[in-house]
């Protein structure tokens, strides 16, 4: 089976200081693949440099088999890579049904895509997009007045809106609410059944929730591969990230 997404030997060199050092990865289709590893690990640089925002030094990026390294952002998304990002970034003003449609692929402008009448193919895609999200209830509800959790999700809607074939996202549970990261961990395990996912994650119990592959990334480099309980019996994941503490509990 052809990987959807496909890192080879890269490297990302920010003045000197090597980000990434010969990092390889392979993402299948429908797969859920977790990157985790300690603070300045490089794993939000792998994220940007896959979507063209960190300039690759060497090394290639291959997306459904087509190389994409250093592609510029916009068209890297356009082939159909979804980057989310940590913060938030949606229209706080608007409601949540037209945040989504304004990230429907093929939208042109705020006011062009609001006013212009809605075909039933893009009122379906956007209702699918908030029952993938569990937006439906607050379909009509202005962003500013939704939890932070439920904003997460509005923007992975609009992720979802430009018809990716893979999802990356980078630390999507940051600042929620217990219950909102389970929900999370719902929403992704959903998306996987059409889409390939990228996670990085710090919360280790979300990690255990859905992981199925974990990366271990350490000083731009991986560190280890495997599944929860691989990794977490790694002497060398649980010296340098997942703490003696865990020697215990892996042992
Ligand atoms: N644009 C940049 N210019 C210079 N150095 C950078 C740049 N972006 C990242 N770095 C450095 O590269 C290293 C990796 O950073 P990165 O943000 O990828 O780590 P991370 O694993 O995502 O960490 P965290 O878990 O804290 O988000 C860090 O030492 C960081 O300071």
């Amino acid at each position: 089976m052809d990987a959807v997404l496909s890192v080879k030997d890269l490297n990302v060199v920010f003045s000197g200081f090597k980000a990434l050092k010969g990092v390889n990865l392979e993402v299948y289709d429908n797969e859920i693949v977790t990157i985790i590893g300690p603070n300045g690990a490089g794993k939000s640089t792998l994220l940007d440099a896959i979507v063209g925002k960190s300039p690759v030094a060497s090394g290639h990026v291959f997306y459904q088999g087509k190389e994409i390294t250093n592609r510029s952002p916009h068209q890297v998304a356009r082939m159909g890579v979804g980057r989310k990002f940590q913060n938030p970034n949606v229209y706080n003003q608007l409601t949540v049904f037209d945040n989504i449609l304004l990230a429907l692929k093929g939208s042109h402008g705020i006011l062009a895509s609001i006013t212009a009448k809605l075909t039933k193919a893009k009122k379906g895609r956007i209702y699918d997009v908030l029952e993938r999200t569990t937006l439906l209830d607050q379909a009509f509800e202005q962003v500013d007045s939704l939890s932070h959790g439920q904003k997460q999700w509005v923007e992975i809607g609009m992720v979802l809106a430009q018809d990716p074939s893979i999802v990356l996202l980078d630390e999507p549970t940051a600042g929620m609410t217990a219950k909102e990261t389970r929900m999370t961990g719902e929403i992704i395990k959903s998306i996987a059944q059409t889409h390939s996912v990228v996670v990085i994650e710090h919360d280790m119990e979300f990690v255990k929730q859905i992981a199925e592959r974990i990366v271990v990334l350490h000083q731009g480099s991986v560190l280890a591969e495997g599944s929860v309980e691989e990794v977490q019996s790694n002497r060398e994941v649980i010296e340098v990230y997942l703490g003696r503490e865990a020697i215990s509990t892996a042992a």
